[in-house]
């Protein structure tokens, strides 16, 4: 499904490598968790993946397809939910998923049948017609998700989507990505909630300093490693505990 080669990316105001000739291979209709401290590179990769940025060398298929020569059949079969909110503030929740629809050719009732389904499941059609400017954060990242899945992508990216976000929130965006994933949506997402990783992910990549340490199935790398009981412990061990504090 997602095929890395020898992805590497320098920001041309920066010193050194973000991400550094990096190889994965992720398969269809896995949940695979980027995970790794403050500046590891998680962002850079899922924004190189999704062509928001440009590699400085490698390559990388999803689908079988490139974005130098299959951008805009790429760009229907992939969702993006970006760590900031993506959402017009003064348009209410409606407007906003049906603008965020039409831009993916969607129009009329089927998108409004859409729009509403998707509110519903995420506990939001009382509030669809209010402004998002008048939305709590946990609604925000809700509707912020529906935005990036109006198209029915088969691959979704996402960045941190449960930061910030209270239990309830966490739980019903967790739920919807499962139902999503079981209905045959390949998920990468990025997360500094290590529990949640390990009971979401089929399989997680830890980063650090822009390479892939270690990988596998949660459970198997923590059986791995003497003394760790959980994917945090076993983070602790491969990661260190110094602060990774970055300007
Ligand atoms: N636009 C940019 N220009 C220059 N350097 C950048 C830029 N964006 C990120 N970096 C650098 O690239 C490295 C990786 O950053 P990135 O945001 O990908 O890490 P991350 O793992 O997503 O971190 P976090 O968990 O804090 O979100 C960091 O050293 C960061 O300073």
């Amino acid at each position: 499904m997602i095929k890395i080669e020898h992805l590497s990316k320098k920001y041309k105001s920066a010193e050194s490598y973000s991400v550094v000739d990096l190889d994965l291979h992720i398969k269809e209709q896995e949940i695979f968790g980027l995970l790794g401290p403050n500046g590891a590179g998680k962002t850079t990769l899922i924004s190189l993946l999704c062509y928001l940025i440009k590699p400085t060398s490698g390559s990388f298929t999803i689908n079988g397809l490139s974005f130098q020569k299959n951008k805009q059949e790429l760009k229907q079969i992939i969702g993006i939910v970006p760590q900031e909110y993506a959402l017009y503030p003064s348009l209410t929740a409606y407007e906003n998923l049906y603008y965020f629809g039409s831009m993916y050719g969607l129009k009329g009732q089927k998108l409004k049948n859409k729009i509403f389904a998707g509110l519903e499941k995420l506990g939001l059609d009382k509030f669809a017609h209010k402004k998002i400017d008048t939305f709590s954060g946990g609604m925000k990242r809700r509707v912020n998700l529906l935005a990036s899945i109006m198209h029915n992508p088969k691959v979704l990216f996402l960045d941190e989507p449960t930061v910030g976000v209270d239990v309830q929130s966490k739980n019903v965006i967790i739920d919807y990505l499962k139902e999503l994933n079981k209905q045959g949506a390949t998920i990468i997402y990025t997360s500094h909630h290590l529990n949640e990783a390990e009971a979401f992910c089929t399989r997680v990549a830890i980063i650090d300093q822009g390479k892939i340490i270690i990988k596998g199935k949660p459970q198997e790398l923590i059986d791995a490693h003497e003394n760790a009981h959980n994917l945090e412990e076993m983070f602790l061990q491969i990661t260190g505990k110094a602060l990774r504090d970055y300007a």
